[in-house]
């Protein structure tokens, strides 16, 4: 199976690693016409701000708006999170307003759970998973609400940090970062058969 890698910036070679560890095949994707026979996406973690600025540079934007209303799974890792949604607050003033493919309906609140020194790990009990999931949260967002087709998969101390919309998938932390590959064998799943895996 092919599945892309959003390779503007952040953590794209983590994702790499893991998704051929699983056997798919990986291509980084830096331009509208890498996204061809692709069956799913992972947009990584790193910089929001920088990242969307990159994908308006490249074009980007509505082939992967595209992508995703073709059916196909894309699942966003805290930076890569934060561009999936179609609320994004705690958005710096100097900045503007940030840009967002406006695909997965949730209100995202960016550096929710503190400063770059209050990077944490936490034992994530998920929906689906038998046991508790290593998760490595950076500078991550928390998300603040989700309309009524979004299934909320993990929460962390009350705040949700992991949801699915369909064939999208978002987290606050960083599953690439750890060697458990189960929330990367979920996605590929997913991108086999977006319209047959039940969404819970
Ligand atoms: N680890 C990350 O992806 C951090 C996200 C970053 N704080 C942002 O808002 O874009």
């Amino acid at each position: 199976m092919n599945i892309g890698v959003l390779a503007l910036q952040g953590a794209f070679r983590e994702h790499r690693r893991l998704l051929e560890q699983l056997g798919a095949s990986v291509r980084e994707v830096r331009l509208p016409t890498d996204l061809q026979g692709l069956s799913g996406l992972i947009i990584p973690g790193g910089e929001s701000t920088t990242m969307g600025k990159l994908m308006l540079d490249y074009g980007l934007r509505e082939p992967l708006r595209a992508f995703a209303a073709q059916g196909h799974a894309v699942w966003g890792t805290c930076a890569g999170a934060i561009l999936l949604a179609r609320d994004i607050r705690g958005v710096p003033p100097q900045f503007g307003t940030q840009p967002s493919l406006d695909l997965l309906d949730m209100t995202v609140r960016r550096n929710a759970f503190g400063r770059q020194v209050d990077s944490f790990e936490e034992s994530l009990q998920i929906e689906g998973l038998e046991s508790s999931f290593p998760a490595v949260f950076i500078r991550a967002p928390v998300i603040e609400s989700v309309g009524a087709r979004v299934n909320v998969l993990a929460r962390h101390q009350g705040q949700i940090v992991l949801v699915r919309q369909g064939a999208l998938l978002a987290s606050s932390f960083h599953p690439e970062l750890t060697h458990d590959t189960r929330l990367h064998e979920l996605f590929l799943k997913v991108a086999r058969a977006p319209l047959l895996t039940p969404s819970r």
